[in-house]
């Protein structure tokens, strides 16, 4: 019973035709006290367009922190296991779907099942034979690596305390200020009540100049504290906003390449500017809040002191309108994820369409994409209209308590006044505090609002900053002599497998070919050869005795150098974007120069000092190419990768950059990949050819 209400609580259906998969694993993670992303499952389990294999989810699992065991089983088995199973089954003997199998029972004879497409129901054993044509199953169990939420939230707490630690003071000051502050404001009601009540029916002139001044400098003071708050602020939200933007970029920098191949650029840009919503709520939090606690707390003392039935009331009626508040809580935060969600996907598109402006125009495909921003652009304001509705229910739910609230009192305490139990004075200082009262109570009542957003925003930004850094950790190197692959095989998450057994030998003096049809993973091969990916089987081994795995990432790097495909320019002149680095090591460019690079900066309007643009706007794709090759050469590599690197050169410039590898070949291994045997045939000493796999592998 306690373990079906397990179930129905972590049981969660899937958003999408193809996350059928992803949902079970999703709902297995929460049942065993996890909390993951779809999003996240997604990624690491390679779900794509036609949905997730089983060999995806495997992978997906074990790098989750679960033992997990791809088997074949039948329903004997099935039973015998116990817990539960993930299914790959056959619906109406033509689509593919993925179930947990949670038990056996034995009562009405049938399995207890969760479809991610329908929910929680019992099927027949006839029924799941019949389904579950493939007998393979995904079995799981949390292993030493899987984190439950108590491990989660104890971490988020540590990256908050830390993130926080620095803005102790200020926001201690900033605290006690807001005290002095809320205290100084009742200063106002309390003097009323005496003058209507005291001073003036008894005529104290004396007493009335004297309150007056009183009340001046008690009001100044007020507003001096207030500035001084303000600054105090200021100041706090400055250097926050700075610590959690260079904390977050700099973890994001040092994140593994594999994991930015499938991000959208949109995704990041949101995240990083869901800092500054921290920091609001933050600032809410320690300025507004505080000041509302502490309103409701003294405005409650002074009502005390005038009529403590009044007080009663107030204690009464005030957790009821939180609780109204509270259970929208769940509804907020989901709103506000898919806000989130949604504007990711939005900033996507803009950078995606502005990215991509040579295409739209060149095919008129305005229409196209006018049409796709509005979808998108739509379903972001649908969210944030459904968002706005949910808050509008709120303040319409916590306003009409609080004026009930307010009538309330109204009339208790003129009752009080017409019976003798309250003065005149008294009835409008407590008029004057339930009102500020009413506005605390509604303020903090609102809080939920920012705080869940804030939550939702943190948590997003801790995924990122918790995930694991490329590991720096290992041997140095100082030359690289020779490497040698040995039967490596890579395949990307929930994929076939794409190389299989690479064998090839570099070495100093030599230059490799490596060719191959279109899409056969010869890019993929230079990423693994330069650490940003890790092969499934085989080694690679430098200078005859060491592992690559085993090298540091930082050593590594800095002895190899690549002519990819695609240059990327960053804003700034051509020189900046040669040598990457602030200062310019004239020795290492003169030698650049030497090499027969001067024609191309003279052809420049500026020489060096060309503004490259934002992404090399300014220059051709030849010129683009030749800056690559600067660069690569600047840094001087032991090892060049050098991947199709004449292929937007004019036939003059190839020429050159053939003669170029003949000059500088026998200080360096310099591997080259390339479609066109043609183009490659003259420089190279060695060839290999990558094949795609015959048969897809899945497993
Ligand atoms: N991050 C990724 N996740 C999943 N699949 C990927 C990823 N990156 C590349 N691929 C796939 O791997 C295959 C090989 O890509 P790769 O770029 O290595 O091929 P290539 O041989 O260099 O092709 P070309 O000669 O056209 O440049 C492609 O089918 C590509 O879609």
């Amino acid at each position: 019973m306690k373990k079906n209400k397990l179930i129905q609580k972590t049981f969660s259906l899937q958003k999408d035709l193809t996350d059928c998969g992803v949902s079970c694993l999703q709902s297995l993670v929460k049942y065993y006290d996890g909390n993951i992303s779809l999003e996240t499952l997604r990624e690491k389990s390679g779900t794509g367009k036609t949905g997730t294999t089983l060999l995806g989810l495997y992978q997906c699992a074990t790098e989750i922190g679960f033992e997990a065991e791809g088997c074949e089983g039948d329903i004997d088995t099935l039973i015998k296991h116990g817990a539960p199973v993930i299914l790959h089954v056959i619906i109406d003997q033509k689509y593919e779907h993925y179930v947990i199998c949670y038990s056996f029972n034995d009562k009405n004879n049938q399995f207890y099942i969760g479809d991610p497409a329908k929910g929680l129901e019992y099927w027949k054993k006839e029924y799941l034979n019949e389904v579950w044509v493939s007998k393979t199953c995904l079995t799981l169990k949390p292993a030493l690596l899987f984190e439950t939420n108590t491990v989660i939230e104890k971490k988020k707490k540590v990256w908050l305390k830390h993130l926080i630690k620095e803005d102790q003071e200020a926001i201690y000051t900033i605290i006690i200020l807001g005290f002095i502050f809320t205290l100084l404001g009742m200063s106002m009601s309390v003097f009323s009540q005496k003058l209507i009540d005291d001073i003036l029916p008894k005529q104290k002139i004396h007493l009335l100049l004297l309150s007056i001044s009183f009340l001046g400098f008690l009001l100044f003071a007020r507003i001096g504290i207030q500035a001084l708050r303000e600054l105090y602020n200021i100041k706090q939200s400055r250097s926050f906003n700075e610590r959690i933007n260079k904390q977050f970029y700099s973890s994001l920098l040092h994140l593994p390449k594999i994991f930015f191949d499938t991000r959208k650029i949109g995704d990041f840009v949101a995240r990083l500017n869901d800092t500054q919503r921290i920091q609001t709520v933050i600032k809410q939090l320690i300025t507004n809040t505080v000041v509302d606690t502490l309103g409701v707390l003294i405005s409650i003392g002074f009502l005390f002191a005038y009529a403590w039935k009044l007080a009663v009331v107030c204690i009464i009626i005030s957790p009821i309108v939180f609780l109204i508040l509270f259970s929208f809580n769940k509804k907020i935060i989901e709103a506000q994820s898919n806000v989130m969600q949604s504007y990711s996907a939005r900033e996507s598109n803009y950078i995606d369409s502005i990215k991509g402006i040579d295409v739209i125009k060149a095919f008129s495909k305005q229409y196209l994409f006018e049409k796709r921003n509005e979808a998108v652009f739509s379903l972001y304001q649908r969210r944030v209209f459904e968002l706005g509705k949910l808050n509008l229910t709120i303040s319409l739910y916590s306003g009409a308590a609080l004026v009930v609230f307010l009538l309330l009192i109204i009339g208790l305490s003129s009752y009080g006044v017409l019976n003798g139990t309250i003065k005149i004075g008294e009835l409008t200082a407590i008029i004057g505090i339930s009102s500020s009262l009413l506005s605390s109570i509604t303020n903090l009542a609102l809080i939920t609002i920012p705080l869940q957003e804030a939550r939702v925003a943190f948590n997003r930004m801790f995924e990122y900053s918790s995930l694991k850094k490329e590991e720096t950790e290992g041997k140095e190197i100082k030359n690289i002599d020779s490497i040698d692959v040995i039967n490596i095989d890579f395949r990307f998450n929930g994929r076939s497998r794409l190389l299989h057994r690479i064998t090839l030998s570099l070495e100093q003096g030599k230059v490799t070919c490596v060719l191959g049809e279109s899409g056969c993973g010869k890019t993929t091969f230079t990423e693994i050869l330069q650490k940003n990916y890790s092969p499934e089987n085989g080694a690679i081994i430098i200078n005859n005795n060491i592992n690559l795995k085993d090298i540091s990432i930082q050593a590594w790097r800095s002895l190899t150098g690549v002519v990819p495909q695609n240059i990327q320019l960053f804003n700034g002149n051509i020189l900046e974007n040669i040598i990457l680095s602030e200062e310019v090591n004239e020795h290492k460019l003169q030698k650049v120069i030497s090499l027969g690079f001067d024609a191309f900066i003279d052809s420049l309007p500026q020489g060096f000092f060309t503004l490259a643009g934002e992404e090399g706007i300014n220059l051709s794709g030849g010129q683009k190419q030749l800056l690559g090759w600067m660069r690569a050469l600047y840094h001087d590599p032991q090892f060049l990768i050098l991947d199709e690197p004449t292929s937007s050169l004019d036939k003059e410039n190839r020429m050159f950059i053939c003669k170029l590898i003949e000059k500088i070949k026998s200080e360096k291994i310099i591997m080259i990949i390339s479609h066109h045997l043609e183009e490659v045939k003259e420089m190279c000493d060695d060839m290999i050819i990558i094949n795609k796999p015959k048969v897809p592998d899945l497993g």
